[in-house]
């Protein structure tokens, strides 16, 4: 018999998460602590339980440029080394709590530069803290790990910059880069320098895209940028067509996503929280998994989301009725396109996920 889909038992699932934000993650109580260490005075509330609320309820804008603005708080307590290290390790160590076997966390380490920390000691701190974290976790009975990507944000103009830290760290834990920040009038195109770089030097990189803005950035992060995944990507129901008969017809640029097996990050609940997708029940997911596009689920912001990957599997379950075939499927799909090697890939889903899920299904 099948194990009832309850949110426990989905917990002990072995998850895989490629669309995690460190600066998105933190405990709320951290955040108050860090606050007081730090003398940082901005904060909303010095109440968990309260600053938990504020955290999602400011989130819940309607608007990717709204949610946003959250951040200030949590990169404000983020300005030195011991910061970066708790913050890192409580992520892992909530991560792997949550059944995430394989984790991609990701960041923009220019946004940690208030107080004068350089860009190489942000990355050697965040990777300490995880390193901290993953070894906490074993302890604890779970195994996780985690790689980093490093993120430039599209207003700021330095992704050259962190595209040449991403591959001077990338024998030190660093997998990858991305494009985040405000979409809409930050076409990722104006990134190109950053993106041919990495491309010379065989590294992996995705793009936010199709989140607050349509198909043209969604086209340009494939075919200008070179993008290997898209963040969110929800978009690309534009190019969609569902008829009233239930046919569907998929454009030139949706079928060169889904024949490529482009891994598409899908973030949930951030979606109803920025306006890209009005429900769960209605989320392009649906959709796309019904249509077999590279589909992954991911946490985003799980602060501001209010969200684990557990939570998140527990509500496409409950809106699509999924079982567990189908959460093995997001699993190996998300296995499949992370940015380590074939071999840890490979064996990550044999020696963990497969047996894993067979224990559930059983
Ligand atoms: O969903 C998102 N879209 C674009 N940018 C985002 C999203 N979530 C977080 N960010 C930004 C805010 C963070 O400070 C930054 C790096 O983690 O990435
Ligand atoms: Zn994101």
């Amino acid at each position: 018999m099948p194990k009832p889909m309850t949110p426990d038992a989905i917990r002990t699932a072995p998850k895989v998460l490629l669309h995690d934000h460190l600066d998105g993650g933190l405990r709320p109580q951290t955040v108050i602590d860090l606050a007081r260490e730090s003398g940082y005075q901005d904060l909303p509330s010095t109440d968990a339980d309260e600053l938990a609320t504020w955290f999602r309820d400011a989130a819940d804008s309607g608007s990717l440029e709204l949610y946003l603005e959250t951040f200030a708080h949590t990169c404000g307590v983020m300005q030195d080394e011991a910061a970066l290290i708790r913050v890192a390790a409580e992520c892992a160590e909530d991560l792997a709590a949550d059944g995430v076997v394989y984790a991609e966390v990701r960041y923009a380490p220019e946004l940690f530069q208030e107080r004068g920390l350089s860009l190489d000691r942000v990355v050697t701190a965040v990777q300490e803290g995880f390193r901290q974290g993953e070894a906490r976790a074993a302890e604890a009975g779970h195994r996780i790990r985690i790689g980093t990507l490093l993120c430039a944000m599209r207003q700021n103009a330095r992704s050259l910059e962190i595209a040449e830290l991403a591959v001077r760290y990338r024998d030190a834990g660093v997998v990858g880069f991305d494009i985040a920040g405000p979409e809409a009038g930050y076409p990722p195109t104006r990134n190109l320098d950053a993106f041919e770089y990495l491309r010379q030097q065989n590294a992996h990189f995705t793009i936010h895209a199709g989140e607050a803005f349509g198909l043209p950035s969604i086209w340009e992060a494939i075919q200008h940028c070179g993008a290997e995944r898209l963040g969110h990507g929800v978009r690309i129901t534009d190019d969609i067509k569902v008829s009233d008969d239930g046919s569907v017809q998929l454009g030139r640029l949706a079928n060169y996503v889904r024949d490529r097996r482009i891994p598409l990050e899908m973030c949930p609940t951030s979606n109803l929280q920025t306006g890209a997708a009005p429900s769960i029940a209605e989320h392009p997911i649906g959709l796309l998994t019904r249509l077999r596009f590279r589909v992954t689920v991911n946490t985003d912001n799980r602060l501001m989301s209010h969200c684990t990957m557990t939570s998140e599997f527990a509500a496409l379950v409950e809106a699509f009725g999924y079982d567990w075939a189908d959460l093995q499927w997001f699993t190996v799909n998300a296995m499949k396109s992370a940015f380590i090697g074939f071999d840890e890939r490979l064996a990550l889903i044999n020696d963990v996920i497969k047996p894993g899920y067979a224990a559930l299904m059983a």
